[in-house]
């Protein structure tokens, strides 16, 4: 049977990339997006504001809601200071098999942990099975419904502590109007919108940065 878009990608990086070469990985995904099959990974764009908010954080402890293909996984790893974690939650198996070999080959497998499962079964499990009190750093690029319940589920499991960023992919396409009106109006998030574009195209999209203050 025909191959699909996920095996398709991780060929290309595959041919292109330079093993344990992170970034060779990133250009390997990008040109197949742009130049072959479009794919729904944040991209090259919205990818540097990414870089920079995680570079600004720092983060030691990381949470990723919807790995696909493990770009953005492999975006953020990359920039953990040593000994930082980043967990990857993935619910179909098909792509969380694609992910863990693109991070695979990107050398990052010592800082990554993908689950394979979905949010709202495993963010109440976090402390009891990973030994995580709180996040540092929250990337939110899932299916648009579930931004706005999973925030809920972490703040009532308390992994989220004063300072937590969350970066929330999609806010303008697809849109995800729930959750922008609940961290824009909270008194409990300090949040700020970064204006990019839809990843590979001209649409508009863009990058919400969410502080929650406790
Ligand atoms: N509750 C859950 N637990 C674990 N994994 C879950 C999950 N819900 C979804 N996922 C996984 O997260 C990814 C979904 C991304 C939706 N993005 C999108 O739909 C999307 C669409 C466009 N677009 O249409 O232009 C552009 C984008 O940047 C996008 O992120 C898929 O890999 C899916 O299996
Ligand atoms: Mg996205």
């Amino acid at each position: 049977t025909r191959s699909t878009r996920p095996q398709r990608l991780l060929k290309a990086v595959q041919k292109h990339a330079t093993r344990g070469d992170p970034q060779s990985v990133i250009s390997a995904i990008d040109h197949f997006c742009r130049h072959s099959e479009w794919a729904m990974n944040i991209g090259d764009e919205k990818g540097s504001i990414l870089d920079s908010v995680v570079s600004e954080v720092n983060p030691e402890k990381v949470l990723e809601l919807g790995t696909y293909c493990g770009y953005s996984t492999v975006r953020i790893a990359r920039l953990l200071p040593p000994g930082a974690r980043l967990i990857t939650l993935e619910f179909n198996a098909d792509y969380a098999a694609i992910a863990r070999q693109v991070i695979i080959w990107a050398g990052l497998e010592d800082k990554v942990q993908l689950v394979e499962g979905a949010s709202e079964d495993w963010i109440p499990r976090m402390k009891e099975h990973f030994g995580i009190e709180t996040f540092d750093f929250v990337f939110l690029d899932h299916w648009k419904d579930r931004y706005l319940p999973d925030t809920k589920l972490m703040e009532d499991c308390g992994l989220l502590r004063k300072g937590t960023v969350l970066l929330a992919d999609n806010v303008i396409c697809p849109g995800v109007p729930d959750y922008l009106a609940y961290v824009r109006n909270s008194l409990s998030y300090k949040s700020c919108y970064f204006k990019s574009h839809l990843e590979y195209t001209k649409a508009e999209d863009g990058l919400e940065k969410s502080v929650f203050l406790g």
